[in-house]
């Protein structure tokens, strides 16, 4: 069977990116397995075609077994009151029904020593974060006058249940360790996510241990004590800057890979955005981007095998100092990129 991928390279450093990963992908792989195909996406699209997320894309994206994504994003320059091209990433994500943000960060021991963490620190660290992606502030209602601003945060019993599920069921499979992070102890959406991940994580998996942390302490502990945690469940916003942080762990946040995932395409796209400061240079850090096909090989491709191989591909590439400037290396993304598919074997 042959699977269709559509790739959205999207903006800024997103098509350098996307385009090294799908270069991994097809040294090993055939054109027999997976037919890849661009679709238009993000801030250029919506200059050019006045929206970010335009309909023909979404039909694509919602036909194909997979979707890769680089970043969406033009900084701060698009006119006063335009809408933000990072809107169009959350209705894609919307589309697709990907409640579930997997962004794995476990460090390459060559890369210790990029860490601003000191290297004993991060020997043991095997973290799973599991993000809620569709729901909570970003998607409530926004208001807006001359001097006032509102955004909505809503979670229901529903939407908590199904991510905290899914969490628990991955803290089974691994070290049966189950860390919430909320802010209970001042926001209604998270007495309730309290509730509800307490009772559901007993319901699904008894034996995995449930720990509640604040999110501000948990922000700390992540950098005190980060082999403590297994799998990690989070609302959306507490998630995307929790692993910002989290990428510190592993030297840059261009190595952090993730799966978007829920109920149908899956999405995989690197936790970065579109680096304004380093676009059109040729030197981002691929290893996101082809660390996300290899979650997309294993987890809608059906190919587990092949994304084994890319992954120690990129960790023998690391270990041998191919490396691009943020992992302190002069590599440009073409030469690491090289480096990866020869070690493919
Ligand atoms: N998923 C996404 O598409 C996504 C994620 C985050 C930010 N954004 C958007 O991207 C734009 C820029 O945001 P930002 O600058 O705050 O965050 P960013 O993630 O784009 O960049 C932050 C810093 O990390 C560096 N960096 C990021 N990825 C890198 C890579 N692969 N290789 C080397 N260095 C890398 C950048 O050069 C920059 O110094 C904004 O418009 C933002 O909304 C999009
Ligand atoms: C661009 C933005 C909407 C996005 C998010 O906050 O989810 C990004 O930061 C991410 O982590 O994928
Ligand atoms: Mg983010």
């Amino acid at each position: 069977m042959t699977h269709l991928v559509t790739v959205l390279g999207g903006d800024g450093i997103g098509p350098e990116v996307t385009d090294a990963a799908v270069r991994v992908c097809q040294a090993v792989t055939t054109a027999d397995q997976i037919t890849w195909t661009n679709a238009s996406f993000g801030g250029n699209t919506f200059l050019e075609e006045g929206s970010a997320f335009p309909d023909d894309t979404q039909a694509a994206c919602k036909e194909s077994s997979a979707v890769l994504l680089g970043a969406v994003g033009l900084g701060e320059t698009l006119p006063p009151g335009a809408k933000r091209p990072e809107l169009g990433l959350l209705e894609l994500r919307g589309a697709l029904g990907t409640f579930a943000n997997i962004r794995p960060v476990k460090p390459f021991p060559s890369l210790f020593d990029m860490s601003p963490i000191r290297p004993e620190l991060l020997e043991e660290v095997d973290i799973l974060f599991v993000r809620e992606l569709t729901g909570g502030i970003y998607f409530g209602e926004k208001t807006r006058t001359a001097t006032t601003a509102s955004d909505l945060c809503v979670y229901t019993e529903g939407e908590i249940e199904r991510i905290v599920t899914m969490a628990t069921e991955f803290s089974r499979d691994r070290r049966k360790k189950l860390t919430s992070v909320d802010k209970a102890n001042v926001l209604e959406t998270s007495r309730l996510w309290r509730e509800v991940t307490s009772r559901t994580a007993k319901a699904v998996c008894p034996e995995v241990e449930l720990e509640h942390l604040l999110v501000d302490a948990m922000a700390m502990y992540l950098l005190k004590r980060p082999a403590d945690f297994d799998v990690i469940v989070t609302e959306n916003m507490f998630g995307d800057i929790l692993t910002d942080e989290a990428s510190m762990l592993c030297g840059s946040l261009g190595m952090l890979p993730s799966a978007s995932i829920g109920e149908g395409t899956g999405l995989y796209e690197p936790i970065h955005g579109s680096a304004p400061d380093i676009a059109g240079q040729g030197i981002a850090n691929p290893c996101g981007t082809i660390l996300s096909a290899a979650m997309m090989l294993r987890m809608s491709l059906g190919q587990p095998d092949v994304a084994n191989a890319i992954e120690a591909a990129v960790e023998a590439t690391i270990d041998a100092k191919v490396l691009t400037p943020d992992l302190g290396g002069k590599a440009t993304t073409k030469e690491m990129t090289d480096a990866i598919i020869k070690r493919l074997g």
